[in-house]
């Protein structure tokens, strides 16, 4: 395997799969080990990890081929339950590879932590005083991780909100941290911790919670794609796809099922890096949201040639350091697969992946429907469910999805049929 680009992938068995996966990626064979032999989560490390261990729970590994961003070739590793995740993306980066890929960017690192302060007597004298001591609570917050400062990060700046609430006017502090290849969370909550006091002090109020936001506007991924009209299958597809794209940005029921079809490409990635899916989803739905209204976390439109352009913005507070990515095994092989220098060059290429699972399943949807290739690949699911395998197992799925009859007791009486 030369570049990422590969028809007929999954025709290969898992074991040439992962032959071609390492040829590409430059893997050895003792990590091609780690996600191949199950068990490569010790217990010993898996009770490091979280509480009351009792075991390990594994998942499939798998790769999204054809992806193209900014010029460079990627295979991305994606951790998944859910069938024709993988495939679809796969799809839509071979569409997009056409013509150049995706293209991505970031707008920095920054992560927000807050400092709630109740009970200020004088909140706009307060919110002043605190910017005119910006620089002593910076100096008291980054003597908390001279790593972080010592790498080019730390505490650069703040904003000061007073919010009205249901218990009367709050102060809120933002401090503005650059966690650069760090997620974070650690190093701003002890941040927020640190400068707590001295905040009060300014203040004259009590401080309550100390936390980060996950709604980090300040660490944005952003793609974008254009797609020729003919790789869609002609400019009736780009008007269909565009006319979906509308319903959602139009309506939150529709846009809540259009971004869980986004995180059908992300979450798989940020699993297999050892990233923080729960952070990843609330910054995501909440920046949907931001306007007051929930919507579309993409845009869909045409340019003056009729081709198809797609973006996504989101925030994307995923790291390298920290967190699950430096002590699962299989994570620190994902990232090695995918030869990332940065946290923010991770955050680029999982915005593209969900731009293409968006474009795969939209294109679905406005064309034939989902339920061909979503249902042809869930029936493989259902077979095996039903207990068959091998060449019993192709005829049921090819039974199930002919007659448009994916589902398990079908699958039962098949199995039976074949095993006379
Ligand atoms: C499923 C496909 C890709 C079939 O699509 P197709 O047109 O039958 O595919 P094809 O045979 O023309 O193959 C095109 C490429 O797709 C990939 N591909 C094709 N088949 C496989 C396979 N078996 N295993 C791995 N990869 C596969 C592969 O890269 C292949 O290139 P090739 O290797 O042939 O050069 C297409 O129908 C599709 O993209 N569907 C979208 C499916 C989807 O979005 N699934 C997510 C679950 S549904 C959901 O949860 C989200 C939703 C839909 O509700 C979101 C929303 O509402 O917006
Ligand atoms: N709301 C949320 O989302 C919350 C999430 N979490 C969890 O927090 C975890 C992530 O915390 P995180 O702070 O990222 O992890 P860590 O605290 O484990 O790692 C970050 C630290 O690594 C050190 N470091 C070394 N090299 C670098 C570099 N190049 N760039 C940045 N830092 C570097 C820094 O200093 P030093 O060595 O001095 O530490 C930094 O503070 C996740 O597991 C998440 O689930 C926790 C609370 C809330």
């Amino acid at each position: 395997m030369k570049t990422s680009s590969y028809s007929g992938f999954y025709k290969l068995s898992p074991e040439d799969r992962l032959k071609e996966v390492r040829e590409f990626t430059g893997i050895s064979e003792e990590e091609a080990e780690v996600i191949s032999v199950p068990g490569a989560l010790s217990m010993d490390k898996a009770d490091h990890m979280i509480e009351n261990v009792i075991g390990t729970y594994q998942y499939p590994f798998g790769v999204g081929l054809n992806f193209l961003i900014n010029g460079k070739d990627y295979l991305i590793p994606m951790v998944t339950e859910e069938p024709s995740v993988l495939a679809a993306a796969s799809n839509a980066a071979k569409m997009a590879r056409d013509n150049g890929g995706f293209f991505a960017s970031n707008s920095g690192s920054v992560m927000i932590a807050q400092v709630q302060v109740l009970d200020v007597p004088d909140p706009n004298g307060a919110k002043i005083r605190i910017y005119e001591n910006k620089d002593k609570i910076i100096q008291i917050c980054n003597e908390k991780d001279p790593v972080l400062v010592e790498h080019g990060g730390g505490m650069q700046d703040l904003d000061v909100r007073i919010i009205d609430s249901i218990i009367g006017k709050m102060v809120v502090v933002h401090l503005k941290v650059n966690t650069l290849d760090a997620m974070g969370a650690n190093a701003v909550n002890t941040m927020a911790e640190a400068v707590a006091p001295y905040i009060e002090e300014l203040t004259g109020g009590t401080v309550y919670l100390r936390i980060l936001s996950n709604l980090a506007i300040h660490r944005l991924a952003r793609s974008r794609v254009t797609v020729k009209k003919e790789s869609l299958g002609g400019a009736e597809v780009v008007d269909k796809i565009i006319k979906a794209y509308a319903f959602a940005a139009a309506d939150p029921f529709r846009a809540a099922t259009h971004n869980k079809g986004i995180m059908n490409g992300i979450i798989p990635v940020v699993i297999a890096t050892g990233n923080d899916t729960r952070a990843i989803e609330s910054g995501a739905h909440a920046y949907a949201a931001r306007s007051g209204q929930y919507t579309s976390l993409t845009t869909w439109e045409k340019n003056a040639e009729g081709d198809l352009v797609g973006t996504i913005e989101l925030p994307m507070a995923v790291g390298l350091v920290g967190g699950a990515t430096k002590i699962h095994p299989a994570a620190q092989i994902a990232v090695k697969m995918l030869g990332v220098k940065s946290a923010s060059e991770l955050g680029e290429i999982i915005a593209s992946v969900g731009l293409a699972q968006n474009l795969a399943a939209i294109k679905a949807l406005a064309t034939e429907g989902i339920q061909r290739g979503h249902m042809s690949l869930h029936a493989r699911n259902i077979a095996s469910v039903a207990g068959a395998k091998g060449d019993v197992l192709e005829k049921i799925v090819d039974r199930m999805v002919k007659e448009k009859k994916v589902r398990l007791e079908y699958a039962q009486e098949l199995m039976k049929e074949y095993s006379k």
